[in-house]
């Protein structure tokens, strides 16, 4: 009898699909199905047997198949969605949004067929707007549709403060609220080394440099690397999340949420401290923000509120 393992599958068999795909074998969390277009296939099922054939060396036990059928991903337990366009040096992720919510609407539709009771997350650019699309399209409850952003953010966050600290980037925590845009809203209360306020550790001039740098960090990458975006984090922290749900962690972690009140918004999806465990999104944390910080999240909402503009 073949072995049961949970089942994760990918759509888009590109630089971040094929990466989190890796991670989640080489981390054992479940069989991987990846799916890309028809025209795609071949690639995408070599890609899929190239890591398999990793396995014997790295020591991990799970199956990983490419396909563009989607029956191969029947009853999935989460669905990650990276399918679609990645910007180019020039361009804003919003640029992205007519043609990828085209695309988030025909995957959205094979994954509710074939996998009606699976969690969604979504990494497509503009990711607030996508995860809105695709929750939308899905009928899905709210907390089994999540989108990426904070992990990310927050993940640069604290890279940047590791390196100007010459500290553990396991010691450093972050805090990012907001869409996953040069408005992002890094909250610097709510950041600290060691259990130790970042703002005793630093001078407010670094650290407004390092906010900054936070947020065009999507941009910083994609200006080096010339022909796509990052995918080596963006897909660690993509693993993250499915982990904290296939074990049912309920780890506190910042995930693009469906908004009904929280932060004083509604009917968006947005940037937020969440609870993340078997049922997804089990909680929103909502945190007393100081004027400043309100203020700096209502920017974000309205950069998130014209991008979802343009798909209505
Ligand atoms: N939310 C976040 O933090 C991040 C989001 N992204 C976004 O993730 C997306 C993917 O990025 P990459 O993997 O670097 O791009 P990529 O171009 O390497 O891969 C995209 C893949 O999607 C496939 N695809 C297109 N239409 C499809 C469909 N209908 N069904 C199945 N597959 C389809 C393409 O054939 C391609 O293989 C982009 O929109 C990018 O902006 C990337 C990094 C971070
Ligand atoms: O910048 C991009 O286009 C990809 C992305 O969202 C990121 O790396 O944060």
């Amino acid at each position: 009898m073949a072995i049961q393992r949970k089942k994760i599958s990918v759509i888009g068999s590109g630089f971040t699909g094929a990466t989190t795909a890796f991670l989640i074998a080489q981390k054992e969390l479940a069989d991987v199905v990846i799916v890309d277009i028809p025209q795609n296939e071949s690639p995408t099922k070599g890609k899929a047997l190239d890591m398999l054939e990793a396995s014997p060396v790295l020591g991990f036990d799970a199956n990983i198949v490419g396909t563009s059928n989607y029956e191969d991903t029947e009853n999935s337990d989460i669905v990650v969605i990276t399918a679609g366009m990645a910007r180019k040096p020039g361009m804003s992720r919003d640029d992205l949004v007519t043609t990828n919510a085209n695309i988030m609407k025909k995957v959205t539709e094979e994954i509710v067929k074939h996998s009606p009771q699976c969690t969604i997350i979504v990494l497509t650019n503009p990711v607030d707007a996508m995860t809105y699309t695709v929750f939308k399209e899905s009928g899905f409850p709210k907390h089994r549709v999540i989108g990426q952003s904070g992990v990310l953010d927050t993940a640069r966050f604290r890279t940047f403060v590791a390196q100007e600290l010459n500290l553990s980037v396991k010691d450093i925590t972050g805090f990012v609220l907001g869409g996953h845009g040069d408005d992002m809203v890094p909250l610097i209360r709510y950041s600290y080394a060691g259990g130790i306020p970042l703002e005793k550790l630093m001078a407010k001039d670094r650290l407004d440099a390092i906010v900054e740098r936070t947020r065009k960090g999507g941009g910083e990458i994609v200006n080096l690397l010339g022909n796509g975006s990052a995918y080596y984090a963006p897909a660690a922290s993509i693993v993250e999340m499915v982990e904290a749900i296939i074990k049912d962690q309920r780890r506190i972690i910042p995930a693009i949420a469906y908004l009904e009140g929280e932060y004083g918004f509604t009917g968006i999806y947005l940037g937020v401290p969440t609870v993340l465990g078997g049922n997804g999104i089990e909680e929103i944390i909502e945190l007393d923000l100081t004027e400043d910080e309100q203020k700096a999240l209502q920017k974000s909402v309205d950069s998130v509120k014209n991008v979802m503009d343009v798909l209505s």
